[in-house]
């Protein structure tokens, strides 16, 4: 099946700065991608890249199958919602949705009115007075309406209250199941990511840090925890992502793409982790490579000398 995003290289710079950094990956369609990366880690600069918003400085992206906005048709198969989500203040409810009509060639106005219906908005309501929660849902409702194969958040959930997030995540979900739609998101809420995500792209620093499967991933990454020095030389295929040590004690996550981790340590110092400290590991030696320090052996960097 052709990838819903496909790229190669991919790379943004503004002047000198990089955005995005030779950004090469493969998302399967019918997944919920979380996007995941901190401040200025160029997730808004790969959304953009690949709604078609703005033009790669090297490398290449396609988007089912063909370069982003490159036609009216690849314009219709994706829907992209950005940053707080948008809406027109001055325009009701009713008329984004006669509006959204106008401009899309496959508009699903009876999902639109009944999404409209089912979250409790006002269809006379002018945009400009909803509320972060009702406007959210309302760009949800729109994209959704356009009956997308590609739906895009750029951060939908970050203005908005928990119980909101949870109604917004929720209905997200619903319209996944319901459109058989890829969707991607980005977001800082790692918590909101694990209940919905079946996909990760972890970005920082401009580059991609971890990309798959959430539960591919997840199982190959684990908690070690172990005697100070016990784990010191541990073979090729596993690599320690993040160490922490106490005088007597290491704690390690790694990623064992072999499963030798088995033979070599008891059962019991192993532990799952979560998509949390997992994606936290990453961006934690992100972090440090940027700052100067790569890890190269876990050992080299004690606990008390990382702080
Ligand atoms: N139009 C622009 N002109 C100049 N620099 C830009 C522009 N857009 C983004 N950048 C820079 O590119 C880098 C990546 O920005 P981007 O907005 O993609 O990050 P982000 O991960 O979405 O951040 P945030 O979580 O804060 O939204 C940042 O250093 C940012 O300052």
């Amino acid at each position: 099946m052709t990838p819903v995003l496909r790229s190669d290289g991919l790379t943004k710079r503004y002047g000198r700065r990089p955005a995005l950094t030779e950004a090469t990956l493969s998302i399967p369609a019918g997944r919920i991608v979380g996007l995941v990366g901190p401040n200025g880690a160029g997730k808004s600069t790969l959304l953009n890249l690949t709604s078609g918003i703005i033009a790669p400085t090297a490398g290449t992206i396609e988007v089912l199958g063909a370069r982003p906005a490159a036609s009216a048709t690849q314009l219709a198969k994706v829907a992209f919602v950005a940053q707080d989500t948008p809406v027109y203040a001055g325009l009701s409810v009713a008329d984004h949705l006669r509006l959204g009509a106008r401009l899309n060639p496959k508009w699903d106005a009876a999902l639109a009115r009944r999404r409209v219906e089912q979250v409790g908005l006002d269809p006379a309501q002018k945009a400009g007075r909803l509320s972060g929660g009702q406007r959210a849902q309302l760009a949800l409702t729109l994209a959704a309406a356009k009956r997308p194969q590609l739906l895009i958040f750029d951060e939908p959930v970050a203005a908005l209250d928990p119980l909101a997030r949870r109604a917004f995540l929720q209905s997200l979900m619903e319209f996944v199941a319901e459109l058989e739609v890829t969707v991607i998101l980005s977001s800082h809420l790692l918590a909101d990511l694990e209940r919905v995500c079946d996909h990760l792209v972890v970005l920082a620093g401009s580059r991609v840090q971890l990309v798959g499967d959430v539960e591919d991933l997840l199982d190959v990454h684990k908690r070690v925890i172990g005697a100070r020095g016990e784990l010191d030389a541990l073979p090729p295929g596993i690599e320690v992502i993040q160490a922490d040590h106490t005088t007597r004690q290491s704690t390690l996550v790694v990623r064992d793409t072999t499963g030798v981790l088995a033979q070599l340590v008891p059962a019991a110092d192993v532990e799952r982790i979560d998509l949390e400290d997992m994606v936290l590991a990453y961006l934690t030696r992100a972090a440090r490579v940027t700052a100067g320090a790569p890890i190269r052996g876990y050992a080299e960097q004690p606990l008390e000398a990382q702080r």
